[in-house]
């Protein structure tokens, strides 16, 4: 049993609260995390931070903080996105009861081609075809799953080093390429049934089948189209959830009031505004949609301006200075990688985006038309229908038509933009989070008060070589 002794009189809540954002304004929607961590490479310090206002668990019999390791790649930025979201979350949730460590376990551990995949992935990506080829060659299971089987033989030494060194009771997978080989080298371990290990699906729907791996304790799909694909991939009806795709809890839990986020942005207040971006990389044919925006958007007649633009380019630093030095006729914003996604998205009346799960999720939140620009092949290929399908968006790759909608939703069609906003409403599923901490959770309590993971017990996978 675990007994929490408060030495001042801080709500729990407020305490979590302040641990995750920082200092939280509602008025300012100052969900701020980012204040506090920007990295995940000070996790561990976080969970160690002590001050006055600290609740002190003191352990009484078998309950003890169990390890969370969440195990994810930069390959684009919403995986990372999810992974923090799902940290968050706990942290609300359960307070000092998890201690949640988020990985990169191959860059960190493993050796090429594993510890390379970002730069892999983004050179397959911006040749689209090659990376079109790559993904629909490597879907059969016998083709991916004997290559990750080799990956793992090869690698079983530095991955087992990588795992036991953060000695998990749960394992989370928020990447496609990381169930094959932590499973394998846990099934040696002698753990598979020890730790409990799930994947939370980050594609909203035709997603790689190296998502989908039986032996996980529960596969979190994000829609039921993803669940039914689960199914037909041999997935059991019980290990199956269908929850939403995690978002940051700032999505969801801050209050935020457009005009307080336009005053605190330095917006015009009173413009129409359009959030252009190309997720976590500034992908997509961001620059050329900004200057046809710079266009439509300036009432020739009048000489005025009708809407405003801000344009995030993530980590695209040539992407920024390139629009930074460019010069406008309507108010524009060049910001680079931005880590308060929600106020910016807070702050405007539509999104254009290549069609990333997690801005289309994210979006869907603020509540925002969304103009999807350009897709990558494969996994978000089936983002399209479900953005345009469920009326919440439409999809054009002409930058000269995305000007010209957005302008016409500025002014003559605000019904339309209206109507759009309401639709992204209905599909958002901001408590998806939230619900997949407490199955976690839940599964976590059903292994019972003793729950804990034997690492003085396991073998090591070379000593059995
Ligand atoms: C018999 C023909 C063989 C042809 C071989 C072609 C070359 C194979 C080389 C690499 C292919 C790797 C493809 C693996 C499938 C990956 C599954 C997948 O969906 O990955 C997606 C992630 C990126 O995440 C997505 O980002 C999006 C935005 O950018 C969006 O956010 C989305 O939601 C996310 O899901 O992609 C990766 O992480 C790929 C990294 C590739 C790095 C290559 C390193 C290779 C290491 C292991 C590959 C194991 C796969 C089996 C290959 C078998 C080849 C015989
Ligand atoms: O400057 C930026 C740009 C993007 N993002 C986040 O990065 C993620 C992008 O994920 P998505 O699945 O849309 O695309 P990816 O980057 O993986 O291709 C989303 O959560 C964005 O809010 C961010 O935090 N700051």
């Amino acid at each position: 049993m675990t007994v929490a002794t408060p030495k001042k009189a801080v709500s729990i809540t407020e305490k979590v609260w302040k641990k995750v954002y920082g200092n939280y304004s509602a008025s300012s929607g100052g969900a701020n995390h980012h204040n506090k961590r920007c990295s995940y490479e000070s996790e561990v310090d976080f969970y160690e931070d002590d001050d006055e206002t600290t609740m002190e668990l003191i352990q009484i019999g078998a309950e003890r903080t169990k390890n969370v390791l969440i195990l994810m790649s930069d390959t684009g930025g919403g995986h990372r996105a999810s992974a923090e979201a799902i940290r968050d979350a706990f942290t609300i949730e359960f307070g000092d009861e998890y201690r949640i460590i988020v990985k990169d376990v191959w860059k960190e551990y493993a050796g090429w081609p594993l510890n390379d995949m970002e730069r892999s992935y983004k050179f397959m990506v911006k040749h689209g075809q090659l990376w079109k080829v790559a993904f629909h060659s490597t879907s059969p299971r016998w083709i991916h799953g004997w290559y990750l089987a080799a990956m793992a033989a090869y690698y079983a030494k530095e991955v087992e080093v990588g795992l036991m060194e953060y000695k998990p009771d749960i394992i989370i997978s928020v990447h496609p390429l990381m169930q094959h080989i932590p499973l394998r080298v846990l099934k040696w371990q002698g753990l598979q049934k020890k730790v409990i290990f799930v994947t939370v699906i980050t594609d909203l729907n035709t997603c790689h089948p190296t998502w989908f791996h039986p032996g996980v304790d529960r596969c979190y799909c994000p829609s039921q189209e993803v669940a039914k694909r689960a199914l037909l991939d041999g997935l059991e009806e019980t290990q199956i959830r269908v929850f939403g795709l995690p978002i940051r809890p700032s999505f969801a839990r801050a209050v935020l009031s457009k005009d307080d986020l336009r005053q605190e942005l330095e917006l015009d207040p009173n413009l129409p505004a359009v959030l252009l971006m190309g997720g976590g990389e500034g992908m997509g044919p961001v620059k050329k949609t900004a200057k046809a925006l710079g266009e439509s958007l300036f009432d020739k007649e009048s000489g005025k301006p009708m809407g405003q633009l801000i344009i995030v380019c993530g980590r695209n630093k040539t992407l920024a200075s390139s629009l930074q030095s460019d010069e406008w006729m309507i108010p524009v914003k060049v910001r680079g990688f931005e880590t308060q996604m929600e106020k910016w998205m807070g702050a405007v009346d539509c999104i254009i985006t290549k069609a990333g799960p997690g801005t289309i999720a994210e979006a869907l939140i603020r509540g925002l038309p969304i103009i999807l620009n350009d897709y990558i092949p494969g996994q978000e290929k089936g983002n399209v229908p479900y953005v345009v399908d469920n009326g919440a968006g439409v999809f054009t790759r002409s930058p000269k038509e995305t000007a010209k909608l957005v302008a016409e939703w500025f002014s003559t069609k605000t019904d339309e933009l209206k109507r759009m906003s309401e639709n992204s409403l209905k599909l958002a599923q901001p408590e998806a989070v939230f619900n997949i901490v407490k199955d976690i959770h839940e599964l976590a309590r059903q292994r019972g008060p003793l729950f804990s993971v034997p690492y003085m017990l396991t073998s090591s996978f070379t000593s059995l070589i």
